[in-house]
């Protein structure tokens, strides 16, 4: 499907504004967050000092459009590899539905339960610990952005999934050649969707549990 590219802050405020109907309070809980992440951004390494003047294009907008895909309406949202809160941050902004984000670096956990805290989340709960040693909880959604390569994340968190959950995988450039280099039961489970937020990145939609899907057997 062809989407429209987000190409600048204004068009890329606009388009959330547009596609989440934002109340007042989420437009300033979006603001707060990207002041206080560009803040925190000078004393750990969050993100690209590069991406700072194109931060609503690049960052903001470019995890709420997972939101946008997600099929689900209801349930637990697992982000793996956090970092800042992208996009677990952005999406428990969004919306209501529990939030777990699961960041193994002390400093970036801070940052997300201080962003929490300020921004009154009570729906997001930071799981401070490598992915490995979180507890099993089966997940409405799983996404990941730029955490591992596409095989590694899936071993690392198919048992959180179940039937229905809905995967929202950004990948960049490398979508398609990484979902192809899976077992074939394993690609069927994924489509490819255009990201809004750069010509040349994918993001890969999936739907149930991988884990129930054997390597190399259909
Ligand atoms: C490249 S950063 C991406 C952060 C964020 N998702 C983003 O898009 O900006 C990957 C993050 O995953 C975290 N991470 C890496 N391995 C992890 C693991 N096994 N369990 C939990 N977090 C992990 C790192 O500490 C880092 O914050």
């Amino acid at each position: 499907m062809t989407v429209e590219l987000l190409t600048s802050e204004a068009e890329a405020r606009s388009w959330i504004g547009a596609a989440f109907a934002l109340t007042e309070q989420q437009w300033a809980q979006l603001d707060r967050f990207a002041a206080m992440l560009v803040e925190e951004n000078a004393q750990q390494n969050l993100i690209a000092a590069s991406t700072i003047s194109t931060l609503w294009v690049r960052h903001i907008a470019d995890s709420a459009q997972l939101l946008a895909l997600d099929g689900a309406v209801e349930g637990l949202w697992i982000d793996l590899g956090s970092g800042p809160g992208l996009p677990g941050l952005v999406a428990a902004i969004l919306s209501p539905r529990p939030m777990l984000l699961v960041e193994s670096r002390r400093r970036r956990c801070d940052f997300l339960r201080a962003v929490a805290g300020e921004l009154d989340l009570a729906h997001v709960e930071v799981a401070e610990a490598p992915l490995e040693r979180i507890e099993t909880r089966p997940a409405a959604t799983i996404s990941a952005r730029a955490f591992a390569p596409l095989d590694k994340l899936i071993a690392l968190s198919t048992r959180f999934s179940t039937e229905s959950t809905r995967w929202l995988l950004p990948k960049g450039r490398n979508a398609v050649k990484e979902l192809e280099s899976l077992p074939q039961p394993w690609q069927g489970m994924f489509h490819v969707e255009q990201s809004r937020t750069d010509a040349d990145s994918q993001i890969l939609v999936g739907m149930g549990n991988i884990g129930a899907k054997q390597r190399g057997k259909r």
